[in-house]
């Protein structure tokens, strides 16, 4: 294994990765397209580097521009990689999710806080031996920035739902209608989709503090009419504005290197590496 992990460079401490329908944030001054060369390959596209309000931020779309790449071919590994080497130590990881309740409504914004993993054929770990690693998963979003998305959404006027779990199916298919049964009524899972796992997993292995701002786009397929992919990427289209509002307010806001009081995502392997 290269180096773990990798050096950073400081030239962005905040990684925003922009999820279907966010490919370009439109808030970044001076944008630099810069090329990110990794151990694991390709990031998903180059990564727009710049500043928001003062702050350094990189960006990345998850599918690449133009929705190139679905969810399992997903680079993760070389995404996550590519931002750790910029200096990121906060990753926002913006996802147009599947509602599996009837008061999360699409426009709605979810701040999760569990995960339910369904994904099947993934890379889910920089440690693939000799050096072993098993992070912590109880907590798996970073509680300091999930409330600094939580206090900026509820600023701006958003309904913002302060918790959730996050189902990660496999794609990328959307689910059958027993299924989907199967996530809202036996696992209780609240909100549905095909990319929190393994960004998540990995954000943890690279000790960034990491949380999902997830808008609503659908019912999934428990409701009257299933879901398409044409009505997530437009109503994600149409909440872009929301997206990119509260990402604005909130960058400035997150300090310039995490609070250890209210979160330990910088010290994961501490109690991980065997
Ligand atoms: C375009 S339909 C399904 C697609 O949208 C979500 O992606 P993301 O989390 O990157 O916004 C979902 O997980 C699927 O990948
Ligand atoms: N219903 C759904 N299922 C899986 N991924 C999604 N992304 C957005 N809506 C979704």
């Amino acid at each position: 294994m290269a180096e773990f992990p990798p050096k950073p460079e400081a030239v962005a401490d905040i990684g925003i990765i922009g999820g279907s329908g966010l490919y370009d944030p439109g808030i970044v001054e001076n944008p630099k397209e810069v090329k990110v060369y990794t151990p694991y390959g390709e990031p998903s596209d180059y990564i727009i580097v710049g500043s928001v309000k003062g702050r350094r931020v990189a960006f990345l779309p998850r599918h690449g521009r133009g929705h190139r790449i679905p969810p399992h071919r997903i680079n993760y590994r070389a995404n996550i990689w590519a931002l750790k080497k910029l200096g990121a130590k906060w990753i926002i990881a913006v996802s147009a999710v599947g509602s599996l309740r009837e008061d999360y409504k699409p426009g709605d914004i979810v701040v999760p806080d569990q995960f339910i993993d369904m994904t099947k054929k993934r890379d889910y770990t920089f440690f693939e031996g000799p050096v072993v690693a098993h992070v912590s998963m109880a907590e798996p979003f970073c509680e300091h920035l999930r409330q600094e998305i939580i206090r900026t959404g509820r600023d701006l006027g958003y309904t913002i739902h302060e918790r959730g779990t996050y189902i990660c199916i496999e794609g990328p298919r959307f689910s059958t209608k027993a299924e989907s049964r199967v996530w809202k009524e036996v696992f209780k899972a609240d909100i549905i989709g095909m990319t929190l796992v393994p960004e998540v997993n990995l954000a943890c292995e690279a000790q960034i503090c990491y949380a999902t701002l997830a808008l609503v786009t659908d019912y999934d397929v428990w409701a009257e009419r299933p879901v398409t992919a044409e009505e997530v990427t437009r109503v994600m289209r149409e909440n872009t504005e929301k997206a990119r509002r509260l990402l604005y307010e909130l960058i400035p806001r997150l300090p310039e290197s995490p609070d250890p009081a209210r979160c330990s995502c910088c010290r994961s392997l501490e109690t991980a590496l065997l």
